[in-house]
């Protein structure tokens, strides 16, 4: 499991495009066969991918954490963004279309994740964060939730927001997850943009066309930094740092939040003008 630690915005200032990137960007999610996880110090949490293609994969344990099993002292939220695939707890097996979100929580013991087919397999792209009481596994199909309209054509930033593990949704400790995608002919996400002192953000940029960027801003609002990314790599987001970016074509995100709070209207935003 590789290991990020929290980052003071001073020190990040100092940071080259390396440094950067070592400290924030996470590549390499959807490895054949395996589970890629990355433990960020920030609120604790882990992101992760699992990508089944010959076989089955089991999200165990790990030393890192000290747990015997995953979900020991943990809840988790998982996303399907390849083609139809399941996932086995404890022996009862969801079916993961495109899109579709599964919550298991705390103390569930067997996660296996399983690809319908080699030739179109699953990709299960997951967060988890520390939970402190069982809250029920729950299943949410993409086409249930319809989401919310935002921003504008003419600024290209016009999206929709679907909240999936929220507090008015599936039920957590303190994950916070969804989906944002951007209609066609807008590149602007997270306008404006924003902190939340309370929660850590991870996004994942996914459906990004072949040889497309996406250009991903971070730090403070007065002296802020961009990172160049690539489809299906995600960012980490200290409490400290804006998150917003715009690619070179539409694309849709995933958002995972974890930390004091719940309220996914608790934003600080920054007038665009402002920013440095
Ligand atoms: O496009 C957006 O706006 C978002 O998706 C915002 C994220 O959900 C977010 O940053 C929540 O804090
Ligand atoms: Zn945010």
């Amino acid at each position: 499991m590789d290991k990020r630690y929290s980052i003071h915005p001073t020190q990040a200032k100092q940071f080259s495009t390396e440094e950067l990137r070592k400290n924030f960007l996470i590549e390499n999610l959807f490895m054949p066969d395996e589970v890629s996880l990355c433990y960020s110090l920030d609120d604790r949490i882990i992101i992760g991918g699992v990508a089944p293609v010959e076989t089955e994969v089991i999200l165990g344990g790990s030393d890192v954490i000290k747990s015997d099993y995953f979900l020991e002292r943990r809840e988790i939220g998982i996303f399907n963004i390849g083609g139809p695939g399941k996932i086995a707890v404890d022996g009862k097996e969801f079916l993961m279309a495109n899109r579709d979100c599964l919550y298991i929580g705390l103390g569930s013991r067997e996660v296996t994740f399983i690809s319908e087919s080699a030739a179109e397999p699953a990709k299960f792209y997951l967060a988890s964060a520390p939970a402190h009481k069982e809250y029920p596994i729950q299943h949410v199909a993409f086409e249930d939730i319809p989401g919310d309209e935002m921003g504008e054509t003419e600024k290209a930033n016009k999206r929709k927001i679907r909240r999936m593990i929220h507090q008015n949704g599936i039920q957590s400790c303190q994950l916070c997850m969804g989906m944002t995608e951007l209609e066609t002919g807008s590149v602007w996400n997270s306008m404006p943009p924003h902190v939340h002192d309370r929660r850590v953000e991870v996004y994942l940029y996914f459906d990004l066309p072949k040889g497309e960027i996406l250009f991903h801003m971070m730090g403070e609002p007065s002296e802020t930094r961009h990172l160049i990314m690539q489809n299906e790599q995600a960012v980490l987001s200290p409490p400290w740092s804006i998150h917003c970016g715009a690619a070179t074509s539409s694309y849709t995100f995933i958002w995972a939040m974890a930390g004091e709070n719940y309220t996914y209207e608790d934003m600080d935003k920054f007038p665009l003008t402002e920013m440095k």
